[in-house]
C-alpha cells in the first residue's frame, strides 16, 4: 500500500463499518479504516464467507454476531484497526484478518476510559517499549503493511522522540491526530504539532484533525508537509467530502448510506448510531423524523 497523496477515511467506532467505508470510497477516499476492534474480540471470531451478501464475515464463535464484515471490493484499501495492549494478541488478531485486508493499524490515540483501563489506545503512548514490542512483532511476522495512529504528547520534543522510535520499528506509515490526550474534539487540532513529526521522519505521515471540507485536505497538507490526510467527523457528517467534484447534499449522502446499510445488512445499532451522529450535526434530534428512526427496529423501517 502506498501512503503518499492519499485521502483517508479515519477509524471511527460503530461508524466505520462496511457501508460508510464503501460510500466514502465511491466519493474518492483512497484508503478506508475500519472501526477499532479490540484484539480479544476478533480473536474469538471465525471467518465465514457470506454467499448471500457476497461479504467475508468475522463472526463470534457460537453466535451470529458479526464483529467485522468486509468484501472483495475494498480488499486493496481497507485497514483493520486493532485495539491492543499485547504484542502476541495483536499478532493473533492481525493473522486472522490479514488475507482479507490491505493493512493493519494499531490504535494509540483513544482517550476513552474503556481503552485506557485496558492499557490500550492512548495508554500506550506512555509505554514506548510496549509500542516497540507490538509494532516490531507485527512487522516481523506479517507480509502486509503495518501502521499506528498516535496523538500529540505534552511537548513537541516528546512527540518527535516517540515518532522516531516508532519509525525504527519498520512501520510503513504513522497517522498523527493533532490533539493532546486531554483535548476535547472541539479544541482546535494543532497542525504545527503534526508538522514537527513530518520534519523529523522519513516514512509517510498521515495528518489528522479538523478536515471538514474538500479544500482542507490541501490546507493541512501545505501546513504540515504530511504525505496523506485523514478525515473523521467531516467524513461522517458528509462522506462526499472526499469528492473533487464538490460535496453533494447531506440528504443525498444519508439516503445512499441507508441504501448501503440495507444492501450489506449492517448492524442496526451501528446504522442508528451513525445516522444520529450525521443528523445531529445538521439539526436538533427533537424532530418527528428522528423520533421515528429511534423507534425503528430494522433498517427497512428507517428507510
Ligand atoms: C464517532 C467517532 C469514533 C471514533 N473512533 C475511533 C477509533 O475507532 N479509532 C481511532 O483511532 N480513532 C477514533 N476516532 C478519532 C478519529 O479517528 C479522529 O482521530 C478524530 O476524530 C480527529 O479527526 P477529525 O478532527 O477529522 O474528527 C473516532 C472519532 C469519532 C468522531
Amino acid at each position: 500500500m502506498d501512503y503518499r497523496n492519499k485521502k483517508i477515511l479515519a477509524p471511527m467506532v460503530r461508524v466505520g463499518t462496511l457501508p460508510l467505508r464503501l460510500l466514502a470510497a465511491e466519493y474518492g477516499a483512497d484508503i478506508t479504516y475500519g472501526e477499532e476492534i479490540v484484539d480479544h474480540k476478533i480473536i474469538k471470531c471465525e471467518r465465514r464467507i457470506n454467499e448471500h451478501l457476497g461479504s467475508t464475515d468475522f463472526v463470534e464463535k457460537g453466535t451470529e454476531s458479526v464483529v467485522f464484515r468486509t468484501c472483495d471490493q475494498e480488499k486493496n484499501r481497507v485497514v483493520f484497526q486493532i485495539g491492543t495492549s499485547n504484542a502476541v494478541r495483536a499478532l493473533t488478531a492481525a493473522q486472522l484478518v490479514c488475507n482479507d485486508v490491505a493493512a493493519v493499524d494499531i490504535n494509540m490515540g483513544c482517550p476513552k476510559a474503556f481503552s485506557l483501563s485496558g492499557g490500550m489506545g492512548a495508554a500506550l503512548l506512555s509505554k514506548p517499549e510496549l509500542i516497540s514490542d507490538i509494532l516490531t512483532t507485527l512487522r516481523r511476522n506479517l507480509s502486509l503493511p503495518v501502521t499506528c495512529k498516535i496523538r500529540l504528547l505534552k511537548s513537541p520534543h516528546d512527540t518527535v522522540e516517540l515518532a522516531r522510535r516508532i519509525e525504527k520499528t519498520g512501520v510503513d506509515a504513522i497517522a498523527v491526530h493533532g490533539r493532546y490526550v486531554l483535548d476535547r474534539p472541539r479544541d482546535p487540532a494543532k497542525w504545527n504539532g503534526i508538522a514537527d513529526v513530518v520534519s523529523a521522519l522519513s516514512i509517510p505521515v498521515i495528518a489528522n484533525g479538523d478536515v471538514f471540507e474538500y479544500d482542507d485536505f490541501q490546507r493541512i497538507k501545505s501546513a504540515t508537509g504530511a504525505s496523506s490526510v485523514m478525515a473523521a467527523r467531516g467524513a461522517l457528517w458528509n462522506p462526499s467530502i472526499f469528492s473533487p467534484e464538490g460535496e453533494v447534499s447531506y440528504e443525498v449522502t444519508q439516503k445512499e448510506y441507508i441504501r448501503k446499510c440495507i444492501l450489506w445488512d449492517n448492524d442496526i445499532r451501528s446504522t442508528k448510531h451513525t445516522l444520529r451522529d450525521m443528523k445531529s450535526h445538521y439539526s436538533s434530534l427533537e424532530v418527528p423524523e428522528w423520533r421515528a428512526v429511534v423507534k425503528s427496529e430494522t433498517t427497512a423501517e428507517i428507510a
